[in-house]
């Protein structure tokens, strides 16, 4: 499981995450939601000990990341789609990985045939489009086989098998026991793939609830998102383009 407790983090005077604490339990995929700059990235990146925090503490089966004696054996994460090396393939990549890991060989195989790259698995990664990028990045979380998984906007660049692809993965990741924290903003995606929701907004959290809870008496997930955040969103644009084009059109 994931666990964080009052985790802070600061970027100058404003508070990024705000003493946020959630657990996060295996069986079950949890979404994790929140408007343009409400944390969620931060959040994930602290827990994989990429951020520090500046108060708090971010937990992976009760020890924090650096205390993980095989990191990518017990937490898997995609966070950014090209964190690797453009001019290895996505076969030279993985292997890389997996042997700096103490990951057998042959796992390679399997992940890249899960996330559906086999056929391009000699080719430079560089020249992978995002969505491509996107399943590299997957099969790098899923490499080691760990217990648990983040996965921040996995969906990105997805076309629309992919993100049904992604759906299922998730669902199967959490049947089979494991801890999946998954964010994204497409809601009607999130109503259909977790089973339970950590909300925040402006660093602080809303709800840590279940989907059933928030969508009962037949309340579209959509509309339960906004009377959360109503208040917090830190960015909105408008419906009318600006004036100077309106004419030109
Ligand atoms: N390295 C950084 N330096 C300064 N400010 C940062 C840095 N990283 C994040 N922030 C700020 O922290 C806040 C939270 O950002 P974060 O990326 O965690 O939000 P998010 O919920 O993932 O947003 P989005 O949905 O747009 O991806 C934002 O105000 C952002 O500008």
């Amino acid at each position: 499981m994931i666990e964080t407790r009052g985790l802070t983090k600061r970027h100058g005077p404003t508070a990024a995450v705000d003493g946020l604490s959630f657990d996060v339990w295996p069986g079950a995929v949890t979404g994790f939601l929140g408007p343009n700059g409400s944390g969620k990235s931060t959040t994930m990146r602290m827990i994989m000990g990429l951020d520090r925090p500046d108060a708090g503490t971010a937990r992976i089966g009760g020890r924090p990341y650096g205390a993980l004696g095989w990191p990518l054996r017990e937490v898997g994460a995609l966070l950014e789609a090209r964190t690797f090396h453009p001019g290895r393939s996505a076969y030279q990549h993985l292997a890389a990985l997996a042997a700096a890991n103490g990951i057998r060989r042959s796992r390679v195989d399997e992940v890249l045939d899960t996330v559906g790259l086999t056929g391009v698995a000699r080719r430079r990664a560089g020249t992978f489009s995002l969505g491509m990028a996107q399943r590299l990045g997957i099969a790098g979380a899923l490499l080691g086989d760990p217990a648990v998984l983040l996965f921040d906007e996995p969906v990105n660049g997805l076309d629309p098998e992919g993100v049904r692809w992604i759906r299922n993965l998730m669902k199967s990741l959490a049947a089979d026991g494991r801890t999946v924290l998954l964010s994204s903003h497409l809601i009607s995606e999130m109503a259909l793939t977790a089973d339970h929701l950590v909300v925040i907004g402006q660093g602080r959290l809303l709800a840590d609830t279940s989907v059933a809870e928030l969508t009962a008496g037949g309340r579209a997930l959509e509309e339960a998102f906004f009377e959360l955040t109503g208040d917090s969103a830190a960015y909105r644009g408008t419906d009318a383009p600006p004036a100077a084009e309106r004419g030109r059109l």
